[in-house]
């Protein structure tokens, strides 16, 4: 066996199909990512990113085809697979009385870990938030700001892999960038980051990959290394006007 095969995916996708109805969501998609690496799932409306994302976390189950979250198949244990996750959905909730601290060390302990007011600072430092804010309530945080919390809540749980579902949407441009930066820098723990996004102008600085998925088919992957930010883009738009044309 070579050392490619015994690497333990973060998360692996093989040939999963979703039906609803008569309709395939998802048709046969793979997905390999590795831990550290990050990878975005790019498509336009109705492609099949929140699904693919309801079925790893075992809110959905396909039709057909294996997922598996640090080598725990999701389809026969999905409360193993859930405690490798840690998920970030776009509107993070937080206690609004409560403190960034308070939040943090509370929803830690609702994840099974117990931490202090320095870890937490540590943490919500580690995601971004501003020192200033991290005993001020959670009540006046921006959608930035929660995200901030959020972020550090995930890399609290010690999580193996993060997913994260259109996390700049409604961002102004330094929170994005700063969101951007937790994420590379989860990463930068080892954490495998899937996210599913629009943003295509930022896949470039934040992933690693990229993967563009059209009416629930992944029709390309990228390494971003390999491309500029308009190769991006003109792949993007190619790739789907090619299948716009196709369905005509
Ligand atoms: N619970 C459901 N019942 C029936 N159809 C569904 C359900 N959830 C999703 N779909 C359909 O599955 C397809 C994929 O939807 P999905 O929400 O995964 O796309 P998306 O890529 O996340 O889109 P967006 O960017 O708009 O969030 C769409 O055609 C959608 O209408």
């Amino acid at each position: 066996m070579s050392l490619m095969q015994t690497r333990t995916d973060a998360l692996r996708l093989d040939a999963v199909r979703k039906d609803f109805g008569d309709r395939h969501a998802l048709d046969e998609l793979s997905i390999a990512i590795a831990p550290g690496e990050v990878y975005a799932l790019l498509g336009p409306n109705g492609a099949g990113k929140t699904t693919t994302l309801n079925l790893i976390l075992g809110f959905l189950q396909p039709e057909a085809g294996r997922i598996e979250v640090a080598g725990i198949d999701v389809g026969r244990d999905p409360l193993g697979a859930r405690a490798k996750i840690a998920y970030l959905p776009e509107t993070v909730m937080l206690h609004p009385s409560l403190s960034a601290i308070e939040n943090l060390t509370y929803f830690a302990l609702l994840g099974g870990r117990r931490i202090d007011a320095a870890q937490a600072r540590d943490l919500l430092s580690e995601a971004g938030l501003q020192p200033e804010a991290h005993a001020r309530r959670a009540a006046g945080f921006s959608k930035g700001m929660r995200q901030k919390v959020g972020l550090a809540i995930a890399l609290a749980k010690n999580a193996q892999l993060l997913l994260l579902d259109e996390p700049t949407s409604g961002l102004d441009a330094s929170a994005a960038n700063d969101l951007s930066q937790g994420v590379r820098a989860a990463a930068q723990r080892g954490i495998a980051v899937l996210m599913a996004t629009h943003d295509l102008y930022r896949v470039k600085d934040v992933a690693h990959r990229l993967g563009i998925l059209r009416a629930g088919r992944l029709l390309a992957q990228r390494l971003t290394a390999e491309l500029s930010a308009a190769q991006i883009e003109s792949l993007y738009l190619e790739l789907l006007a090619s299948q716009d044309a196709a369905a005509a």
